[in-house]
């Protein structure tokens, strides 16, 4: 086999997302799992039960997931990548712990984790994998063997996630009016968070105001705005704006909302507007609601003409990028030199999540990280490793 196809130390691909429902009555079930724990008012939670019931009560993320999931295992067989790949949720079936057993079940032993978010942050990077813990801890009791497992690099800045979104940032361009088309503002959208979680996102040496969160969403607002300067020989202004809040109103998140910015822009006389979700994966519910309907309705009101851009979804070019990222990490296991793709200012991210990365507001067990109670081979001086692209 060569060398650069080889998956070894790793027998198994799990791809580990939301998970969402998939009927009326999975809806209030789905939000349970959701919310527990987590101090959610009941305002707020029966306002996003509607937005799940305006679609049928299904929302798009766990087809999305399976087209994913469909498409990497084709591109690997074309490839003559051997590695077969998992599916678990957090929140909905296929539940994390019984794909995890069943991975076992099947003799694997070491599994390397994609988390459908592409960025730092405790609820898209440290609670997936405090959700693995919980299922190692689950699996461990069962007296079942335990896999190993690590989690790949963030790939918010890897060409395979940032090329697509360019390209539809030109296609919404497009497919604005003509008149309005050259003035139009870029606005990148992600999941709003609490600042503090922002601010104490990424390694301890990252934290501060907005963290790696937020360095992180700007460093691909601006790859993308540029590369969309040097396409179209127009300078779009942009800014980088937040949605999907919840969580009390007298604690701070970050801000402004996509609609007060699209209202901001409307009073400042912009023409038009793309709102670019660069913060998610696919069009699942917080695209679909939150940008599609609510935003979309809101600049409509305003007479402000928007369009909304692609998200990767499962683009070819991002599914090539997973098997990129993919062998890179196997590579760097085997202790082989490889190139770590980049774009931006920021440099590859780190491989393990170093201790204090993310933290949470009550400390819990996670895996895949050098604070991992599950793997002691790892730890020392790994989390940090930072190497600049050719
Ligand atoms: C950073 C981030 C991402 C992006 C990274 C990633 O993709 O992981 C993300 C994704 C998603 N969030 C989703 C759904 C929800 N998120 C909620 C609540 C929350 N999200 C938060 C953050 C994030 N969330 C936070 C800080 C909360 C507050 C409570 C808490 O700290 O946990 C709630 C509760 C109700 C409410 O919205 O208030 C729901 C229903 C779905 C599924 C959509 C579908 O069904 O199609 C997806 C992909
Ligand atoms: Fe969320």
């Amino acid at each position: 086999m060569p060398d650069t196809l080889d998956p070894t130390p790793y027998d198994a691909l799990l791809l580990l997302s939301f998970g969402g429902p998939e009927g009326p009555d999975d809806v209030v079930p789905f939000l349970e799992n959701v919310t527990r724990g987590r101090g959610i008012p009941k305002e707020r939670l029966k306002e996003v039960g509607q937005h799940y019931f305006l679609f049928g009560g299904v929302s798009p993320i766990n087809d999305q997931n399976r087209e994913l999931l469909g498409a990497l295992r084709e591109d690997f067989a074309d490839h003559g990548l051997d590695l077969p790949v998992y599916w678990g949720n957090r929140n909905w079936a296929p539940y994390l712990t019984d794909t995890l057993r069943e991975l076992v079940q099947d003799g694997r032993r070491r599994v390397l984790v994609l988390a459908t978010s592409a960025y730092a942050s405790y609820s898209g990077c440290r609670q997936y994998r405090e959700d693995l813990a919980g299922a190692l801890a689950t699996l461990a009791d069962e007296g079942l063997p335990l896999p190993g497992v690590d989690k790949l690099r963030h790939y918010f800045n890897h060409p395979g996630f940032v090329r697509p979104m360019i390209d539809g940032v030109l296609a919404a361009l497009d497919d604005l009016p003509a008149d309005v088309r050259a003035g139009a503002r870029l606005a990148f959208t992600t999941h709003s968070i609490p600042d503090a979680s922002a601010d104490t996102s990424g390694p301890v040496g990252e934290h501060g105001d907005g963290g790696a969160y937020v360095a992180q969403h700007l460093d691909v607002a601006r790859l993308i705005a540029d590369a969309v300067r040097e396409r179209t020989g127009v300078d779009h202004p942009w800014s980088l704006v937040y949605q999907s809040r919840s969580g009390a109103p007298h604690i701070p998140w970050l801000e402004p909302d996509i609609c007060d910015h699209l209202e901001e822009l409307h009073a400042a006389g912009a023409p038009a507007a793309v709102m670019v979700p660069i913060g998610f994966v696919s069009d699942h519910m917080e695209v679909l609601y939150d940008l599609d309907t609510e935003a979309t309705a809101k600049a409509a009101e305003l007479g402000l003409p928007v369009r909304r851009s692609a998200t990767v979804g499962a683009d070819p070019r991002f599914v090539a990028g997973v098997r990129e990222l993919v062998l890179e990490r196997a590579a760097t296991e085997r202790g082989r030199p490889v190139e770590r793709c980049a774009l931006g200012a920021l440099g590859p991210s780190h491989d393990l999540c170093p201790v204090g990365c993310c933290p949470a507001r009550a400390p819990k067990a996670a895996a895949a990280g050098a604070d991992s109670p599950y793997d002691q081979r790892r730890g020392e001086g790994r989390g940090r490793e930072k190497e600049t692209t050719p």
